[in-house]
């Protein structure tokens, strides 16, 4: 495909989005109808999609409106494209820029111009203060891609040579002693002996980082509450000797876990959540907790276009249910530790003071916000102690 072709597609793409469908069936309807796309046509396209996605009201306003068409000469003419020579109508290409296009689009301003949907922006800007402007700016970017080292099966020598004999280039990321930041080569991580073996498993810096700020005993058992996939599970495991135990409301989100685990050469107890009062007390119980995801926009854009007040109260009344229902699994002395990926001020230190006031004679031990300008997505996490 012509690269004026990619954008016709993303265009007709974008149009399903904007009716109401996911951007990833979307992606993969349009795929499965287009034969002749090839692998590198089709990342281009994704590309093309989620790059709108994370600018989506900047593009409209540049554009002109919210349509593919209006959104895609909207992110093109901010990157400074030429869009005569591309808006041809020849071929598969969009049809020409009528007068009328060129005179329909104006300048962003504000939540606007920083993408960030206006009812959010005063939540935001109480949340990260002086940085609520730059957190936005580089969430209208993607993200880097990181790599965990599995410290159980190899080190970071060792992974970045691996990496490096499949022409994946990977350098280590001062947030976590773990983590790499790959530069080179990322699309080919999947198929890679090193991912393939173990050695290396994809997980944000901060994520890591977030694990590395844990209380993890050196033995007794560690319980991931909300385990999800088990991102945060095989981090822990590879760190402690302890016991590690699997929940989630959701057991179907588990499903890959076994096969993520005997991978990585660790041992992952899985429980039902009838299970847990007979397995526990926990030395250590995480509630990494559902959430706006304000933090990984960069990753899943569309979270920030469909967030709502309604949204949020219902995601925030969870946190603290999760986190009243976790800590009568703490063995008394042991740490309940509270995770999001979220940025926002009344998913976390307001989560904090909130389960304090409800929970006399706990302490906090630690409470930490890392921002997407430290390198890796926005994530916070809170250590409390219980008497
Ligand atoms: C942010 S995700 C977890 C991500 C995971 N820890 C990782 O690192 O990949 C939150 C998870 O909490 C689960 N969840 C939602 N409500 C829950 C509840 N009441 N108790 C336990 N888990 C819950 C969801 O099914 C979801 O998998």
């Amino acid at each position: 495909m012509t690269p004026a072709a990619r954008i016709q597609a993303a265009i007709e793409i974008l149009d399903q989005i904007t009716d109401g469908e996911p951007a990833e069936k979307a992606l993969t309807t349009w795929a499965r109808n287009a034969r002749f796309a090839g692998s590198k046509d089709r990342a281009a396209i994704r590309d093309h999609v989620f790059d709108v996605l994370r600018q989506r009201s900047s593009c409209a306003a540049v554009g002109g409106d919210d349509s593919g068409r209006g959104l895609m000469i909207g992110l093109l003419t901010q990157a400074g494209v030429d869009l005569d020579s591309l808006f041809t109508g020849e071929g598969h290409a969009p049809l020409p820029m009528t007068e009328a296009e060129k005179g329909y689009g104006h300048a962003p301003e504000g939540a606007d111009a920083l993408d960030i949907p206006e009812w959010l922006f005063p939540l935001w800007q109480q949340s990260l203060g002086d940085d609520a402007a730059e957190v936005a700016a580089i969430q209208r970017h993607r993200a880097p891609v990181f790599l965990r080292v599995n410290l159980r099966t190899s080190d970071v020598e060792a992974a970045v040579a691996t990496l490096a004999v499949d022409g994946i280039v990977a350098v280590p990321h001062p947030l976590s002693p773990t983590a790499l930041e790959v530069t080179e080569n990322a699309r080919r991580i999947k198929q890679s002996p090193a991912y393939l073996t173990g050695q290396v498993e994809l997980q944000d810096a901060a994520s890591q980082a977030l694990v590395d700020a844990l209380p993890l005993p050196k033995q007794g058992k560690v319980l991931d509450y909300c385990a999800g996939g088990g991102g945060k599970t095989l981090a822990m495991a590879a760190l402690t000797r302890a016991t590690m135990f699997a929940h989630d409301a959701n057991p179907q989100r588990m499903k890959d876990l076994p096969d993520r685990a005997d991978r990585a050469e660790i041992a992952v107890r899985i429980c039902r959540t009838t299970e847990l009062r007979g397995q526990g007390p926990f030395d250590l119980v995480l509630c990494d907790a559902p959430c706006s995801g304000s933090g990984s926009w960069r990753r899943a854009p569309e979270g920030k276009w469909r967030l709502t007040q309604a949204l949020l109260d219902d995601v925030t009344a969870l946190q603290a249910q999760i986190l009243r229902d976790a800590a009568p699994l703490v063995a008394a002395g042991g740490a309940l530790a509270y995770a999001t990926c979220s940025v926002l001020e009344v998913e976390n230190h307001a989560q904090v003071e909130a389960f304090l006031a409800g929970h006399p004679g706990w302490t906090l031990e630690t409470e930490r916000l890392f921002t997407p300008l430290m390198g890796g997505d926005g994530f916070f996490v809170a250590v409390f102690r219980k008497p």
